[in-house]
């Protein structure tokens, strides 16, 4: 099976429709020629309108949209292109947690559980991973770059001052490429692990390992309460590891509505995981055997086979030669509202996805991608760009309506803020709650279905600011969230968009049906 992949499918589709073609190094049509843009008398080297460092979804989707606006570009990649996402994220992690959920799912339903007999098949949930992140090949991915139009360029890549990236190639030799308009910082970001005592030795696992490993381990330390813990957590216990949580805080995922990490971590322990809040560890050492012991802040050891720190990430900026154009090392690279760096004179460097920190999403990546890409090739072509809050120019979406799925069981999907953020920024909100299972699409979806759904209504203007489900099957509620906040929709006009009966989606109604009273 030819795995589809998210990044690229449409884009590539489109662009094969073009017959777009593949430019030779530095032999494509520039913008500069027709003595509109702002150009450079580049020393040596090659000269492309955009340099996109990174080809992950972020890179992929920006380099698209400034070739689509008629640029040149070339993307720069030292690893796999499809980034992260593809081959140590969100595909390989969700293609272990969907037979999870299918088999949970079943087994909420009289008549279908009595269907389930057997175990899960371990082999072929991890044959149809490897299938999900192609073996760990970018063959796909590189020909979509191909037809989309776009040069690839294998290395390493760091700025050399301003509008100048020298590449290590895999062969050990120095490309230089110089960039007449853009260069953009795609780079993502790696796992943060804290530096502990023995930590460096041990071999652990990061999300990496946790979503590539080709063996369950008999005994699974996770340290963290994000998403990663939750769902590498979810995960591995149910493709049979005995699996201990270590949460430094009183919850799990801060980042949603509290019920969320509420409804996880009751389903996580009823699963069979020993969560334990305000632990962390203090030292790991591997011992002989192979085995892990980590010494307990709150005293004592904890024994396992393998250890996964979900610690959260750091940027992928260490090596980039920042330090060439003014920026520190290993920062984070925060962008106005079109991309472009802070910190840096010109219209030239921008970053986008994770590398930016403004929202650890593909789907966010891909969207400033869009954003961006087209920002670059309007500064190009010197048109006017539209930094109204929604305008074309700007990734609006990333601050006001930014769509998540965690895909633990039960799943938590939220659009928009949560209670505490939107009353953090002074907005005269109310939250209306409401228990999912009373729906009836939710009865006929799970015998005994536990769930909770909250909208958070801006009273000023009576819209949505935030909406959160949590449930099984919620995932695919998340659009119709997103499409509310991010449009603003009055509630006037929402009490007119009539859920079908009998689904999930009914709790729309019964949202505004208890706003109402
Ligand atoms: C376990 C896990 C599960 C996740 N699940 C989801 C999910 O379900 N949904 C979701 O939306 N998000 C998920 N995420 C987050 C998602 O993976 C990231 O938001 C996404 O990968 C960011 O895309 P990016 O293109 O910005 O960066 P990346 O995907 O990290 O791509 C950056 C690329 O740049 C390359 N690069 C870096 N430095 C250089 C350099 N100097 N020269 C050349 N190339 C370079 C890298 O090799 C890489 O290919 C998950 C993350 C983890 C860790
Ligand atoms: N389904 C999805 O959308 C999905 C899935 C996985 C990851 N992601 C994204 O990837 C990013 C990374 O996820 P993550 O879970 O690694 O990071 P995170 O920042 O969400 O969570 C990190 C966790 O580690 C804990 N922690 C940090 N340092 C620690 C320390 N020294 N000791 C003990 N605990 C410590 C934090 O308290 C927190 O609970 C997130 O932004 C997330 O949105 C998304």
């Amino acid at each position: 099976m030819e795995a589809p992949d998210e990044n690229v499918v449409e884009a590539a589709q489109e662009m094969v429709a073009e017959g777009a073609p593949t430019f030779a190094h530095g032999a494509a049509p520039a913008v500069g020629d027709d003595g509109t843009a702002d150009t450079i008398d580049p020393p040596d080297g090659e000269v492309f309108d955009v340099i996109v460092v990174g080809g992950g979804p972020t890179g992929e989707n920006l380099a698209d949209r400034a070739h689509a606006g008629g640029l040149s570009v070339a993307v720069v990649e030292h690893e796999l292109v499809g980034g992260e996402c593809s081959y140590w994220a969100c595909m390989p992690s969700k293609a272990l947690l969907r037979p999870v959920a299918a088999v949970a799912d079943a087994r909420r339903v009289d008549g279908a559980k009595q269907a389930v007999t057997g175990e899960l098949d371990v082999a072929a949930i991890l044959a149809r991973r490897d299938e999900f992140t192609s073996n760990w090949k970018d063959d796909g991915q590189v020909d979509w770059l191909a037809k989309a139009g776009l040069c690839l360029v294998r290395g390493h890549a760091r700025l050399d001052g301003e509008r100048r990236v020298v590449v290590r190639t895999p062969e050990g030799t120095d490309r230089i490429l110089n960039a007449r308009h853009a260069v953009a910082l795609c780079t993502g970001t790696q796992a943060s692990v804290p530096d502990l005592p023995g930590v460096a030795e041990a071999k652990v696992w990061t999300s990496r390992e946790a979503t590539s490993a080709k063996h369950v381990p008999g005994r699974l330390a996770v340290i963290g309460g994000g998403v990663v813990a939750v769902e590498m957590a979810a995960a591995w216990r149910a493709l049979g590891s005995e699996v201990t949580l270590l949460v430094r805080d009183d919850r799990l995922l801060t980042g949603m509505e509290p019920f969320a990490g509420e409804l996880v971590a009751e389903k996580l322990a009823e699963d069979g995981v020993d969560v334990r809040f305000g632990e962390s560890a203090t030292a790991v050492r591997r011992q002989d055997d192979g085995t892990v012991d980590l010494t307990l802040a709150g005293g004592g050891t904890l024994t396992a086979d393998e250890v996964l720190f979900a610690t959260g990430r750091r940027p992928a900026t260490a090596d980039l030669g920042l330090d060439s154009v003014g920026l520190k090392p290993g920062s984070w690279l925060p962008v106005d509202e079109t991309g472009l760096v802070q910190g840096v004179s010109g219209t030239w460097l921008y970053s986008a996805g994770d590398v930016n920190h403004r929202a650890l999403l593909t789907h966010q990546g891909k969207y400033q991608g869009r954003i961006f890409g087209g920002a670059i090739a309007d500064r190009a072509f010197g048109r006017e760009l539209d930094t109204a809050p929604w305008g074309r120019s700007v990734a609006t979406a990333d601050v006001r309506a930014v769509p998540q799925v965690v895909f633990s069981d039960p799943e938590a999907a939220a659009a928009g803020l949560t209670l505490k953020q939107a009353q953090d920024q002074g907005l005269n909100v109310r939250a209306v709650d409401y228990d999912l299972g009373q729906v009836a699409g939710a009865a006929l979806y799970a015998d005994g279905y536990r769930g909770r759904a909250r909208a958070v209504v801006d009273l000023d203007r009576e819209v949505l600011v935030g909406v959160t489900f949590v449930g099984p099957g919620v995932a695919e509620l998340v659009h119709s969230a997103a499409m509310a906040v991010a449009a603003e929709v009055p509630l006037s006009r929402l009490w007119h968009v009539v859920p079908a009966y009998p689904t999930l989606g009914e709790v729309w109604l019964r949202l505004l049906e208890t706003y109402r009273g």
